[in-house]
């Protein structure tokens, strides 16, 4: 694998190489081309968010009212863009969010992820509503690190059961999603009387559960798949949760734990008192509360809240390597990017997310470049003005 800045190198010398012929490399261009490779019910959930989809358009809107300043004659010969979160080394300060039901955009769907973000050394974070188990993904993903995304159950047992198999599994640390204990209101989804998992995608990590078949009477057939379904829809979220009850995550998992779908300064302050390693400032793509604030207008006052004492990450609307940087700039560590890698599964497989992460990784590092900076640790709010 060559260094992000070779890899437009090799593009203008051999042409994508690769990465597919064809797909372009101004990521903001994939959600087009996947809607014509897609059925509309699966395009419709992917790029869908929730009511009038106001908060999905205002994260993208919120990266143009900022501008990087670039500064002149700096030596930036050398750069690095390593960083490590959460005990976990990366060449750059870039995840793949938790995407579930991949199934719906290619049939390798989380296994073609998990190699491509294996061969860039990029963490791939693992849903639990995906549609390949845990311990599959893990064997497709090799020596790549990776995180587990937990969906808190109402039944503890599962919820444990599904912690002790992502640590034997490899999953280094552990996300706990808390901005969808139900999904929300999604036109696009209730107009096409959509739901993945009602089809049985998305549901791996449940039906091969241990504790999950003993509460449906045995493994999931076609006998009790009725019956298994609906005991995911009764167990799948918790609206009771509050932050009392991260104690009991805290015991039941030892290594590092990130909190996503943290917006508030206060709720960040919280995370850190409750002794959470990370919070991931992030709106969920504005799939959740439409109406809700830009997740980069939420960044500046979560990480001044948080200051060094724990990690930062971001995401929701990071579609460019000038996305990521600003991000970077206004406190995140890392950023995760969502829909980009998932358009790239859609229109290539293993070699469609390779291409957006190659393109993600290699903008990044030319952006940064050419604004006089080598490091991430570099990107401040010196770097930029408003828009
Ligand atoms: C199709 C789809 C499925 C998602 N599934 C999950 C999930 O299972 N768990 C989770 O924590 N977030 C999930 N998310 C949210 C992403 O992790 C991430 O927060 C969001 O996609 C970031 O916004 P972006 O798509 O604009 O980059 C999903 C997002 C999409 C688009
Ligand atoms: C039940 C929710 C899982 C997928 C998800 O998080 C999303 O569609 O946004």
């Amino acid at each position: 694998m060559s260094a992000p800045a070779d890899f437009q190198n090799e593009i203008y010398l051999n042409g994508l190489g690769d990465a597919l012929p064809g797909l372009p490399t101004d990521l903001t261009r994939l959600e087009a081309l996947a809607e014509g490779r897609l059925s509309a019910q699966a395009f419709g959930y992917v790029a869908g968010a929730a009511g009038s989809e106001a908060t999905a358009r205002a994260n993208r809107e919120a990266f143009d009212r900022w501008r990087i300043v670039p500064r002149m004659l700096r030596d930036v010969a050398e750069r690095d863009l390593s960083v490590e979160v959460l005990g976990t080394p990366m060449p750059a300060p870039v995840l793949l969010a938790p995407i579930g039901v991949q199934s719906i955009l290619h049939p390798d769907g989380e296994l073609a992820t998990a190699r491509a973000a294996a061969g860039t050394g990029l963490p791939v974070i693992l849903s639990t509503a995906s549609s390949y188990a845990m311990e599959e993904v893990a064997a497709a993903g090799g020596d790549g690190p990776r995180w587990y995304q937990l969906y808190w159950p109402k039944d503890r047992d599962l919820a444990v059961s599904l912690l002790d198999r992502a640590r034997a599994a490899g999953y280094t640390a552990l996300v706990v999603t808390l901005d969808t204990f139900t999904l929300a209101w999604r036109p696009r989804d209730l107009d096409q009387a959509y739901l993945p998992f009602l089809r049985g995608v998305g549901v791996a990590n449940y039906f091969s559960d241990p504790v999950f078949q003993k509460a449906v009477g045995g493994p999931v057939t076609d006998e009790n798949r009725s019956a298994a379904l609906l005991h995911w829809v009764a167990n799948f979220g918790n609206p009771s949760l509050t932050w009392a009850d991260l104690a009991f995550l805290r015991e039941h998992w030892d290594g590092p734990i990130a909190l996503k779908g943290i917006q508030h300064p206060d709720d960040a302050r919280r995370a850190v008192d409750a002794g959470m390693d990370g919070v991931i400032v992030s709106n969920h793509g504005g799939r959740q509360v439409d109406g809700a604030v830009a997740s980069l207008d939420a960044l500046p006052a979560v990480a001044d809240a948080v200051g060094n004492r724990i990690a930062v990450l971001f995401d929701s609307g990071v579609r460019t390597g000038a996305d990521a940087a600003k991000a970077l700039a206004l406190g995140a560590r890392a950023v995760l990017v969502g829909r980009p890698y998932a358009y790239g599964l859609a229109l290539g497989g293993e070699a469609g997310v390779r291409h957006v992460l190659r393109c993600l990784q290699a903008e990044l590092e030319l952006t940064m470049a050419l604004a006089g900076l080598t490091r991430p640790a570099e990107l401040d709010l010196d770097c930029l003005v408003r828009g």
